[in-house]
């Protein structure tokens, strides 16, 4: 089994996660992706503008466009309202999934911001690491030993300018997103008047 975590503050989920969890999913001959929104992620304490049980609702209606892509509440909030930290997580899916293949997928935005992430050296050790392509940054991994290197797979066929600030805006401001959200995620945002 090849599985990939992938974690994200969804909020929303748009048509950039999709472009590059199929990128990924493709490239790497991944059986599944998991898609889990994070409770509280660990830089953006402030918190998330809809709640968990709305972004994993949008999560789930978004994964079912692929079969390869699964839910997951993994990373839901703890109960006792800390961060959630990814070096948790994963060492939970490795005793989980003890002969799996795992890999953790980030856009290149995050990957730039490893160094401040919880564990960064314990977090290369615990999986391999897919780095997709985001319009305006740009991959370097001279910092990284060679061992390391082997363990991350960079991909740079993904050029989705679409980000959830954006979308947050566009949403509070009535503009239209036509296709940069699946249309199930936008009947939900609708229904349940998110982000006005
Ligand atoms: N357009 C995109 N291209 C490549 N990677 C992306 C893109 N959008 C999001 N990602 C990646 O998906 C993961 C989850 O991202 P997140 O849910 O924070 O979305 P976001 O669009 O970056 O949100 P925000 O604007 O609120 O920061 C991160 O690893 C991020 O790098
Ligand atoms: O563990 C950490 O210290 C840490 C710090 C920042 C981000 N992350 C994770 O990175 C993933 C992408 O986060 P985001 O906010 O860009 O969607 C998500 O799974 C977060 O929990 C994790």
């Amino acid at each position: 089994m090849r599985v990939a975590f992938f974690g994200g503050t969804f909020d929303p989920i748009h048509r950039g996660h999709l472009a590059i969890a199929a990128a990924a999913a493709d490239h790497l001959a991944l059986d599944s992706i998991l898609f889990a929104p994070t409770g509280l992620q660990p830089l953006k304490l402030s918190g998330s503008t809809a709640t968990f049980d709305d972004r994993l609702a949008m999560t789930t209606l978004a994964c079912a466009t692929d079969p390869r892509f699964e839910p997951s509440t993994l990373d839901a909030p703890r109960a006792d309202g800390s961060p959630n930290y990814t070096v948790h997580v994963l060492t939970a899916l490795r005793e989980q999934l003890p002969t799996a293949t795992l890999f953790n997928l980030v856009g290149l935005d995050s990957f730039l911001d490893l160094p401040r992430w919880h564990q960064p050296h314990r977090l290369l050790e615990l999986t391999e690491w897919i780095v997709v392509s985001r319009p305006g940054y740009t991959l370097d991994l001279s910092a990284f030993t060679p061992a390391q290197r082997t363990r991350i797979h960079p991909l740079d066929s993904v050029h989705e300018d679409v980000s959830a600030t954006e979308l947050r805006h566009r949403l509070q401001h009535g503009d239209p997103c036509l296709d940069l959200i699946p249309a199930s995620v936008s009947t939900y945002i609708e229904a349940h008047r998110l982000y006005r």
